[in-house]
């Protein structure tokens, strides 16, 4: 089930093509005694509309990979593309605006504002920007459709379950219709019925909106709605 990524990097439709590249990726954490190779080496090219899983134990790197892939982190070696933009050479402002405009995070913990309703969630980002018009109402309110959360669209966290705080998640990741989606372990926080339905939509709005979407997981169960699977071990990606 596992794909080669030097295989893809081979093929000539597919080499320099992807939304989301990462060429010789490298990221060692803590110093001297306690450093630590979190990524090693790593190469991943994600092309629009793809759909990648990347399934590893706890420890082999699959946060750190997000991390770096979403420019939250700078890797120590190797370069990091997304939507075109090479993250590892612009500046930290430069960096956090690229990240901002490209990228899409659903975290394990969905990192939703208590003080604020699930509507009030997906605008925020628009807000801060100034782009808050009625085509933007418009989409949220299709996201919060697109979620199954219409009848939540007035509730706050501590109101919502579990699955409904990821499904909230997933809509204002989507929100600003970014070129990279980055999964955290979709699947925690629900059960197998409700892992199954957040992943298949994850898969849908990867396809419908021409993401490039990596989601980790310690899940082998969801590698069947992913168009390729990697497997993480020790940081190397394979
Ligand atoms: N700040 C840090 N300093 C030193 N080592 C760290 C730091 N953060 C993470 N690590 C180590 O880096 C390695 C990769 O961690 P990472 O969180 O990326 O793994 P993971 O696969 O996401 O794990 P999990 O599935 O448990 O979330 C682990 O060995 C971890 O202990």
């Amino acid at each position: 089930m596992t794909t080669s990524v030097s295989d893809r990097q081979a093929t000539p439709e597919t080499a320099g093509s992807g939304e989301l590249r990462l060429d010789d990726v490298s990221l060692t954490l803590g110093d001297g005694d306690a450093a630590v190779t979190a990524l090693d080496h790593v190469d991943l090219s994600v092309a629009p509309g793809e759909f990648v899983a990347v399934v590893g134990p706890s420890g082999s790197g699959k946060s750190s990979l997000l991390a770096v892939a979403g420019g939250l982190q700078r890797p120590t070696s190797g370069t990091v593309r997304v939507a075109g933009a090479e993250l590892t050479g612009l500046s930290d402002k430069q960096r956090t605006a690229a990240r901002r405009h490209h990228v899409g995070f659903v975290f394990q913990q969905s990192n939703l504002l208590a003080s604020l309703t699930v509507l009030e969630q997906l605008l925020l980002p628009l807000h801060i920007d100034g782009r808050l018009d009625t085509a933007a109402r418009t989409r949220a309110a299709e996201l919060i459709d697109a979620v199954g959360l219409t009848h939540r669209t007035a509730s706050r966290p501590h109101q919502l379950s579990g699955g409904e705080r990821q499904r909230a998640g997933l809509a204002r990741a989507l929100m600003t219709s970014p070129a990279v989606l980055l999964v955290d372990e979709p699947t925690s926080a629900l059960d197998r019925v409700r892992s199954a339905e957040a992943v298949r939509l994850i898969a849908e709005q990867t396809h419908e909106r021409g993401t490039a979407t990596v989601m980790v997981t310690h899940e082998t169960a969801i590698m069947d709605a992913a168009d390729r699977v990697h497997e993480m071990v020790d940081g190397r990606l394979s």
